[in-house]
């Protein structure tokens, strides 16, 4: 219950709060500030880091309303969801307490704040959904209207989508926020915040009833997901949730679009991250920004960035698709000039696809429409370069629309650089509409008349610092200092006094006054009518300039491909549909390009079903194995994404799913030894491989004994190559020799090795790859190199001769380790290492 002294705007405050869940922070409109009040101020306060006050006991903070938007997005990066409560009357006209109403909540999924959206990526909010078996998942982005939905095979995919999409927000509905596979996402890396949602709204009947009613259909089989209950179940929900829920406007979401599976190459979250697609794992190389999208990404636009990054975590399997890519790469690659010009287009062209969805959603200022002007300028050229060209690029053409009315109408209309704010005024062009130039007029010539005034008045009383002023209270007035008040004609009316001066109005002066505000009152309004109305007209074509955004987008990434395949010196990949992979002088896109790498090593790669199944590389510590095995891997997801590649000539099977197994590391947070990762990612992959997957293993059994490390190594590389149903074209890097036998008893399974110069005790990496086992590791060189103590290298190269000669004991320990070798020397005795 309210306090019975509490005051009226109190009272409307709880109302308001009241209504609101309790994770929410209530910003509250009074005057130029948005207030907070009780725990939402102790809340903010320690987040913003800004003053807590109390009045009448009541604790409060404060954020500026002109300055809102950095602290909503620090509340919002906080996890904190925030309500914005606004004046909806004016307080002039206001009889009792203004009327104040929330207008829209703001969560990490649907922050607009263009300071906080990165251009290149999308900013997702995600509904996700189980019905039955199936897992339903809904992606929306607010800030471009893009909205699709995907029915992933198991939750692996499921996780695997949120760690590529990286979701700002995931809504599920309550009753399966605790189920074991939902509970079990990760959430963290992607830093997106999870909120439940009530389950009728993920339900079917209400689901489909939402996207009915929102896109003003009958049926959704248009769309092509008419079946797709569990995901229209999340996507129904997530409309609901920012709709209703959120109160916001949702407009320009036009379409939605159906991601099926089974187009593209499964790419599970630790074969992106173990590949370093888009984020480095080694925070010493986050200097360089090594990763496969860094290096590609040369991109001219926005839609373009942000495409391109889902092309490189989502690469296609169809050798149609991925050669019709191809196609137009190498259309480009063969024509510079006609490259720079295209290029040379989209980088005039501005983020149309995030602007027409703030333009449509009235937070577009003047700017926003000018950008759109600017950039729709471009269309028909653009359009006129890809029509006739054959390829991908002629049906991209034909999917963009110029818009000539709109760049007129823009042209005419906005100024060439008009102001963030529409209430400063001067957005609308001169000559555009005759009532506002009189206007505009009317006003110049009051600001002159001023000044004449002030020249004429300070001539008649001889007062030679006569000043007209301005100010709210009294409008315009004359300011005259007190040592020449005795020369203040009769007819100035006194209007105020202060310390050294005194203030006068004349009639004359009052009766210019209102002519002018009155003026330029009417003008700013004008403008406002017809700033509103010239954006009533721009968003009329929201679908036409959502579909040239999409194809702007493709004819930016396939431009940007044939960009870098140019400059790092890629070819075209050959695909094909046998499985078969070759390779010549093949190069690792980001290790090449790191700027204080060596020279790096060309190396050609062959992998088939018959005789190059199983690759195994042997060879020192730090020759090149784990890169040569990944420069496979990025050169075949390179090729599935439509680009280029790093190699003198490649032709590429194609292939299903790219597994990797690499490294060491605890994930402790989630219980896991290393050895238990490892085992974990193995048994993985020997279950969900296929004969048309590649797989890429750096070490396997390393996290365990000798003995039994081998063993597993070892049965774990006859199972791939043994199995009729597997035979995945398999690169096995080791430090295990023994495995070298393979090659002798199956004809599938290859060596090969790293080659080195060895000279005394010290060795030169060479970096190519030739047939045949590597001999030994030289794992006590390389230790030299990395500066170990002498007296531990010598120790290890005795145990090392032990070794050799006595073999493991039964334990997998060395046996003839224990024994103090004679050439032990005196002050290193304390590191008998066994
Ligand atoms: N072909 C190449 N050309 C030039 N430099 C290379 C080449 N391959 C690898 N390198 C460089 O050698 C370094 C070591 O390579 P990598 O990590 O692949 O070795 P490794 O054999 O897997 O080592 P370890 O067995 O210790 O894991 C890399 O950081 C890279 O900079």
């Amino acid at each position: 219950m309210a306090d019975k002294k509490e005051t009226p705007m109190m009272q409307q405050y709880r109302t308001i709060r009241r209504e609101l869940p309790e994770d929410t922070i209530l910003f509250f409109r009074l005057g130029d500030f948005y207030e907070m009040f009780f725990d939402d101020a102790k809340t903010a306060s320690d987040i913003l880091g800004i003053t807590l006050t109390k009045r009448h006991n009541t604790p409060m903070c404060g954020v500026p309303y002109h300055s809102a938007g950095g602290y909503l997005e620090r509340l919002v990066k906080a996890g904190v969801k925030v309500a914005i409560c606004e004046q909806i009357e004016d307080p002039a006209t206001a009889k009792g307490v203004v009327k104040r109403d929330v207008t829209r909540i703001i969560t990490p999924g649907t922050i607009l704040d263009e300071v906080t959206l990165e251009g290149n990526q999308n900013n997702f909010l995600a509904g996700l959904y189980k019905e039955k078996n199936r897992y339903g998942m809904a992606m929306l982005d607010l800030s471009t209207g893009e909205f699709w939905i995907e029915e992933p095979e198991d939750v692996l995919s499921v996780q695997s989508n949120l760690s590529r999409y990286a979701p700002a927000e995931c809504i599920v509905a309550e009753e399966q926020m605790d189920t074991p596979e939902f509970s079990e996402l990760t959430l963290e890396a992607t830093n997106t915040l999870l909120t439940a949602c009530e389950d009728w709204t993920f339900e079917t009947a209400s689901a489909n009833d939402f996207l009915l009613r929102h896109f003003n259909v009958h049926s959704l089989e248009g769309f092509g997901c008419s079946a797709m209950s569990a995901a229209l179940g999340a996507a129904g929900a997530v409309l609901y949730y920012c709709k209703t829920e959120l109160r916001r406007n949702l407009d320009h979401v036009r379409t939605i679009r159906v991601k099926n599976p089974a187009d593209y190459m499964l790419l599970d979250e630790t074969t992106a991250s173990n590949l370093e697609l888009v984020v480095p794992i080694n925070s010493n190389r986050q200097a360089y920004k090594a990763t496969l999208l860094n290096v590609l990404d040369s991109t001219c636009t926005a839609m373009g960035g942000r495409l391109l990054r889902e092309w490189v975590l989502r690469p296609l399997n169809n050798l149609e698709q991925i050669n019709a890519r191809h196609d137009a790469v190498e259309l480009m690659t063969n024509n510079q000039t006609y490259l720079r010009s295209l290029r040379d287009i989209l980088g005039d062209i501005k983020d149309i696809e995030r602007l027409i969805s703030r333009i449509g959603s009235t937070t577009g200022n003047p700017r926003d429409v000018r950008a759109m002007g600017v950039s729709l300028q471009q269309m028909p050229l653009m359009k006129s370069l890809l029509i006739n060209k054959g390829t991908m690029l002629e049906i991209l053409g034909e999917q963009i629309t110029s818009l000539p009315e709109i760049v007129a109408l823009i042209e005419s209309a906005i100024v060439d650089e008009p102001p963030i704010n529409l209430k400063d005024g001067g957005v609308i062009r001169e000559g555009y509409h005759p009532e506002l130039d009189e206007l505009r007029d009317a006003a110049t010539q009051g600001r002159k008349w001023l000044a004449d005034f002030q020249a004429s008045e300070m001539e008649r009383t001889g007062i030679k610092n006569l000043k007209v002023r301005h100010n709210k209270v009294f409008g315009y007035y004359i300011e005259v200092s007190k040592a020449n008040v005795a020369l203040v004609p009769e007819d100035y009316i006194r209007k105020q006094t202060l310390v050294n001066a005194e203030r006068y109005i004349t009639p004359e002066l009052k009766e210019y006054e209102n002519k002018i505000f009155g003026a330029q009152e009417r003008s700013v309004a004008l403008e406002q009518e017809i700033f509103n109305e010239v954006r009533r007209r721009v968003v009329d074509h929201l679908e036409t300039i959502q579909k040239n955004a999409l194809a702007i987008g493709q004819v930016d990434v396939l431009a940007t491909f044939a960009d870098r395949a140019l400059a790092n010196n890629y070819t075209r990949p050959l695909m094909n549909d046998d499985g078969r992979l070759d390779i010549k002088d093949g190069r690792h896109a980001v290790v090449e390009q790191m700027p204080d790498a060596e020279r790096f090593v060309p190396n050609d790669t062959r992998l088939d079903r018959e005789t190059h199944q199983l690759i195994i590389i042997t060879g020192p510590n730090m020759a090149g194995k784990s890169t040569y095995i990944r420069q496979v891997a990025l050169i075949t997801i390179m090729a599935h994404m439509g680009g280029f590649v790093p190699a003198a000539k490649a032709e590429i099977g194609i292939v299903d799913r790219v597994f990797t197994r690499v490294g060491a590391s605890d994930d402790l947070a989630r219980g896991r030894s290393t050895f238990m990762v490892e085992m974990q990612e193995t048994a993985n992959i020997l279950n969900n491989a296929t004969p048309k997957s590649l797989i890429v293993l750096d070490e396997i059994g390393r996290g365990t004994s000798t003995f039994d490390g081998i063993s597993i190594a070892w049965s774990v590389a006859e199972f791939l190559c043994k199995n009729e149903d597997m035979k995945a074209k398999t690169l096995f890097a080791t430090h295990y020799h023994e495995l070298t036998d393979l090659a002798l008893t199956l004809q599938n399974v290859q060596n090969f090795s790293v080659l080195v110069k060895e000279k005394g005790d010290s060795i030169t990496f060479l970096r190519k790859i030739v047939p045949g086992a590597a001999d030994k590791s030289y794992g006590i060189q390389v230790a030299r190199l990395a500066g170990l103590p002498n007296a531990v290298i010598e120790r290890a190269n005795d145990i090392l001769t032990n070794l050799e000669e006595g073999e493991l004991g039964d334990t997998g320990q060395p046996k003839l380790a224990r024994k103090r070798p004679h050439k032990l020397k005196a002050n290193i005795s304390q590191l008998d290492l066994f």
